[in-house]
């Protein structure tokens, strides 16, 4: 069955239409860009995914069940989990304090004492940390790490809520551009192997055209192309309203890289 599916999303603010009619489906698995210029309307679909935002029309259903207008936490207790542009870390507490924190409040146990706490979940959080490459750091201050770092973490406590889908608003924001491949690679190679949908905006088409497995293209809240990533690249309307030189190069980059 579909993961996700968005069909006829429709959001205006006043007098602009920052979203129209869009529709896309999304599998377990699949790795799903949204990309665009600024002020597409990638955050208002995204947030209307993610419950943040109540569309004007249309319906998005998760594995079958309708979650239109549903507050962010009960789309989060659907299995929807969510990564964030800015740490939304701890910075005080160690790596593996914070992956404990997230599984304790994945599991309702947020009236637990601190020092009880502390004993919660330590192998799970392990392991969680392990599958992003960050166990050896797990007992650092999150505040001391490399922001890459602190990115892997963020991963790991999304991950701890056992997410079915994934959403990821511009994942590898503020990262130097080795470090961004990383990431992307490590979350397509998880969504992958564990069959999580992952549905993300990133405004660097590097990462894009190296991870994404499909495209979907927004300008001024129409989608005006969607895809494989060769086919996106292809598109003589993206070219021009939005790739453009830059974008044919991160997409003959990614061909290259890819054989
Ligand atoms: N809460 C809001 N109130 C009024 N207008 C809004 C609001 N949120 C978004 N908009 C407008 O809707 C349009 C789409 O914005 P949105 O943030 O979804 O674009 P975006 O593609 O995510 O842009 P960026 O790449 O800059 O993050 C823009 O014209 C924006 O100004």
């Amino acid at each position: 069955m579909t993961l996700l599916s968005a069909e006829g999303l429709t959001k205006r603010f006043g007098g602009v239409l920052a979203a129209k009619d869009v529709s896309f489906a999304l599998e377990g698995g699949e790795m799903l860009a949204i990309i665009g210029p600024n002020g597409a309307g990638k955050s208002t679909t995204f947030n209307m995914v993610g419950g943040q935002l109540r569309p004007d029309a249309g319906r998005v259903t998760l594995a079958g069940q309708d979650i239109t207008g549903m507050p962010p936490r009960a789309v989060c207790r659907m299995g929807v989990g969510r990564t964030f542009q800015v740490a939304q870390t701890f910075l005080s507490f160690s790596v593996l304090g914070n992956v404990q924190m997230a599984l304790i409040a994945h599991h309702g146990q947020t009236r637990m004492l601190l020092p009880d706490a502390m004993a919660m979940h330590r192998d799970a959080a392990l392991a969680l940390l392990d599958r992003v490459g960050m166990a050896a750091q797990a007992g650092r201050p999150i505040g001391e790490l490399a922001y890459g770092d602190v990115k892997r973490v963020e991963l790991a406590i999304a991950l701890a809520a056992a997410p079915r889908l994934l959403l990821m608003d511009e994942p590898t924001a503020g990262m130097a551009p080795a470090e961004r491949s990383a990431l992307m690679a490590l979350v397509a190679g998880i969504a992958r192997g564990e069959r999580i949908g992952v549905l993300f905006t990133e405004h660097d088409m590097d990462a894009v055209f190296a991870h994404a497995d499909r495209i979907l293209v927004l300008v001024r809240g129409e989608i005006i192309a969607r895809g494989s990533p060769e086919q996106v690249r292809a598109d003589p309307e993206v070219q021009r309203v939005y790739l453009g030189h830059s974008g044919t190069r991160a997409a003959e980059r990614a061909r290259r890289s890819h054989g």
